[in-house]
Formats: structure tokens, sequence, C-alpha cells
């Protein structure tokens, strides 16, 4: 409102200062800016002279009145009784009218209320069943007295008609500022705009000397900043790290995601012929097109295991094919991983030197000769990607993350399984888990694990797990004493779970909203 601005200005030139807003009246209005719509309007514009310094303020509070909805309907329309006036025909001038038609003139309430007023105002009176006017003109005080109200906050008339109109729920009291004005440091009557950049032309020119340059503020709010955040799955991700952490466990290295069949599969004593092998399931490589062959001796006692059976067991008597173990994969579960780390803790057993500092393990326990067969007992655990090729719907993507732990140790039973599991979800938050027997190739007896989902009110799939087989272990060179209990999960299931998202396509891919994943809470622990 630069007029406004203007106005100020010439008015603090004139007479050094404003003692009260209430009494400028705004360009382009009638009446003195006496209202407190009007004291806004006048804010903004001492606000903007302010942050030039061209005027300094003070405000001040009052009580002001404003209006109902009932009185500004009045400000507009008239009171109840100027409208059942004005409804009614001159004396002699037309039919009388009823109560029911004033009713549908003027609505119930304006015929009932205002027709009471109207005769107390001897402003109408009774002609046989109706009304008609008795006063040939009428002054609707109580409609000046809103539009004084409206505009000036208060009447002249004074508070006994102030006190009789809050009474009728016409007006109400509210705060109301105004303000007191001086001259600022930078007083000038000019509004001209302040500029805000120093130009290459300005400083040529040399209209620089003579420009008044709008102040710097340093209380205005930036722009909001974006930086990185994690990812849901990261969160929960770290969350269950920090549960194995606590419980003992170290982290396998798992930065291969392409492994071989023979570490996949073979070394897991998965048939040959399992299914899980085909291409519908597995994404194989075809550049390079083959891995490197394990270890010889160990490679010969797997393939034997399979092939004829061996350490108590008969094996698959299914034709052993070299071409599978050399196949290059996309590892369809960490649990590839977890043989490699297997037989690298195995390694003392096999009679290998072992660097000290380079072993998963704990310290070590009495083999049941007391002679120390070189087994240490260990607490494993990964969560990374893996890869298997499903048909992609709401809840499976070709590739997520499986959380996985093994733990080694002689002599474990199920028992030790089960009950660790209950303690390992109960600090993820689930309480109630049970178990259902399976299948598993590498372990025996294996394990569903499900968890009842207080949301969905039902029990829902959660892991698996299992005894791993001796047809595994063995080959490896762990005593037959020793016995590793293992399970896995996805990682993306929890997560959705803790963040109530029913479509995996919401929480990765292309229709994943980055504002959801940057607001997302952080997770529990
Ligand atoms: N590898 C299994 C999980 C598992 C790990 C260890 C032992 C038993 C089961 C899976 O992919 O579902």
């Amino acid at each position: 409102m630069a007029e406004l601005q203007q106005l100020i200005l010439d008015l603090l030139d004139a007479n050094g200062s404003i003692p009260d807003t209430r009494a400028l009246t705004i360009p382009g209005q009638s009446q003195p800016a006496a209202s407190q719509d009007a004291q806004i309007i006048v804010l903004g514009a001492l606000n903007s002279l302010l942050s030039r310094e061209m005027v300094t303020f003070e405000s001040h509070e009052t009580l002001a009145h404003v209006l109902t909805p009932e009185g500004t309907q009045i400000a507009v329309e008239g009171s109840h009784e100027a409208r059942v006036w004005a409804a009614l025909p001159a004396k002699g001038q037309g039919a009388p009218v009823t109560v029911p038609k004033l009713k549908e003139l003027v609505g119930n309430e304006a015929a009932s209320v205002g027709q009471g007023r109207a005769f107390k105002n001897k402003w109408i009176e009774k002609e046989g069943d109706g009304f008609v006017r008795k006063a040939e003109t009428i002054q609707d005080s109580t409609k000046l007295d809103m539009l004084e109200v409206q505009s000036t906050g208060t009447l002249k008339t004074g508070d006994t008609v102030l006190a009789d109109l809050r009474k009728r729920k016409l007006i109400v009291q509210r705060k109301a500022q105004w303000f007191t004005v001086a001259k600022g440091s930078n007083f000038s009557t000019s509004t001209a705009k302040p500029e805000t950049d120093l130009t290459v032309e300005m400083l040529t020119s040399g209209a620089w000397k003579t420009s008044t340059f709008k102040k710097y503020n340093f209380d205005a709010e930036g722009a909001p900043t974006t930086g990185g955040s994690l990812h849901p799955l990261l969160k929960v991700r770290e969350e269950i790290r920090s549960i194995f952490l606590e419980m003992g466990f170290a982290e396998m290295p798992t930065g291969s995601f392409v492994e071989s069949g023979f570490w996949c599969f073979d070394a897991l004593f998965v048939p040959q012929q399992h299914p899980a092998r085909e291409v519908q399931d597995t994404f194989y490589l075809s550049d390079p097109p083959r891995s490197l062959d394990p270890e010889p001796k160990y490679y010969k006692t797997v393939s034997t295991v399979h092939e004829h059976g061996g350490f108590g067991s008969t094996g698959y008597r299914a034709p052993w094919s070299h071409d599978e173990t050399t196949k290059l994969l996309l590892r369809t579960h960490t649990t590839a991983s977890s043989a490699h780390m297997l037989y690298k803790l195995a390694a003392r057993c096999r009679g290998e030197s072992v660097d000290e500092d380079d072993r998963p393990t704990a310290s070590a326990t009495k083999s049941p000769s007391g002679v120390d067969d070189g087994f240490r007992p260990a607490k494993l655990f990964s969560i990374d990607r893996v890869f298997r090729n499903e048909t992609l719907d709401a809840t499976h993507l070709a590739e997520f993350h499986q959380v996985e732990g093994v733990v080694a140790d002689r002599n474990l039973t199920l028992a030790d399984l089960i009950g660790f599991m209950k303690v390992f979800f109960s600090k993820m938050g689930i309480q109630q888990v049970r178990f259902k027997p399976a299948y598993n190739p590498y372990t025996e007896p294996s394990l569903e694990i499900f968890a009842f989902h207080p949301m969905l009110n039902r029990w829902v799939e959660v892991g698996n797990s299992g005894m791993f087989r001796p047809e595994m272990l063995e080959p490896m060179g762990f005593p037959k004493d020793v016995r590793v209990h293992g399970w896995g999960l996805s990682l993306e299931r929890p997560t959705m779970i803790r963040y109530g998202i029913n479509n995996i396509r919401t929480l990765l891919g292309h229709k994943t909203s980055i504002d959801a994943i940057e607001n997302s809470p952080a997770p529990m622990l």
C-alpha cells in the first residue's frame, strides 16, 4: 500500500509524529482507520517502513467491539424490525400481511423477533388479521449502530447501547491494536523502493553513491536445506544390527553378490537337481561364465557326500555334475556367505594354521576328549542383498535383503534355536512367535517362524531356520559334537510392518516418494 506509506511519511514530516493511527484515514476509504481490520492494514504499512528504518512505532492494546455474524447480517440487510416494516404495505395501500405470509417474506426469526420490536417502535400496526405500516419512514438505528461499530470499533452514543448490543449478541469485545509512530533513522518522505542488489551498471555509472539499499534481514528464515537421510530399510537394518551386536554376534563379510553354484548350493547339501537352482528361480551370469574350483579336498568330500553319502548319510545317489558347481549366479540367499564363514571357522579343525586375528570366534571350548580339536564357538550375522528370479508383485521384488544368523557351538539343540529366536524377536518388539516344521535341504530339523501381527490380527511368516545338517558341516571339518543353527528372514517384511507399508513398491523403486523417505521416523531402538 504505497499510498498509505506515503501518507504516514507525509504526516510524520508535517507533525513529527502520529500519536494514534486510529485517526488516520486510509487513502480510498471514507472514514478514519478506527476498525481492527483497518489497523491491520496500517500495521502492514508500518512494518514495511520499519524494515527500511524510515519509521519506528509502538503498539498499544485496547478492547474494541466487532460484529458477530448476526450483527454483520444486520449491517448488510438491516435489523429484523426494519425488514418487517419494509415487507409491509403502507396503510391503505394494499392488503395487510398475515403472520404466515410475513414469515414467508422475511423468514421465521426476523418475523417473530422483528414484529415485536417494530410494534414497540410504533413502526407497524394491526389491521384485520394482518399488519400494515404505521410510520411513514423509519430510522433503522440498529443497522446504523452496526455500521458504526464495524468501522470504528465503538459507538459514540456510549456504553449503555454497547452493553445492550452485546446482550443481544450482535457485537463482542475483542483485543485490538493501534499504534503511535515516530520518524526512524532513515526517515525521508520518499518511498522509492530501496535497491536489493549492487549491479555493474550502478558501479560504472556511480549511481550506487546515491542509491538507498535494502538492509540485510538476518532474522529471515533461510530456504530449507535438504540433506541425505537414511532409507527406512537402512534404519531397520541398523536396529537389527544393534540387536545382533548386543547379543555378542560378529558381522560376516557379505560383499560378493556373485557366488558359484558350489557355495550357494553344493556346500549346503542342496541337491543338484533341486528346483531352486533352475533359471526360473536363480539369475545366472553369462560373463564370466565359470567360477574357479574350490579347494580340491573339500570339493571331493562335498561331491562324495552328494553322490554316495558319508558321515552317516546315504547321500542323494544322483549323478554329480562339476558343471553345476562352477556356474556363476547372483546369490539367492546369504547362507552362501554363511557357508564361506563356517568353512573358514572349521579351518583349525582341519588342521590348517589360522591367523589368530583372522577368526570370527570366541575362546576355546573343551572337546569331549579334553584335547583341543581346534573348534571355537561363533555367533555370526549378516544383513545384505540377495536375488531371486521372482514374479514381481506387491510383496515381492527380484532383489531383497536377508537378515541371517548362525550360531556354532558344541551340543546345541533345537531348544537352543527356539529359545534364541524368542529372545531375538522380543528384542525386535515381537513377543508372540510360533514355529512350524518345514523343509530345507541344508537343515534338519527345519522350522518356519511365525509372528503374531497385531495390526493384521493374524500370524505371518517372518523367517526360516534350522539345525545345519551333518552332511554340510562334517565335510567342512567340524567335529561331530559341533552343531550349528541358523535362520534367515527378510529385512523388507519387518520394515513394511514397522512403517505400515503394504506395497513393497512404496518402499523401493521409482514409485517411492523421496519426501516420505526423508520424513520417515527413526526406528524404535
Ligand atoms: N537360507 C534360508 C534361511 C535359512 C538360513 C539359515 C538356516 C536355515 C534357513 C532362506 O533363504 O530362507
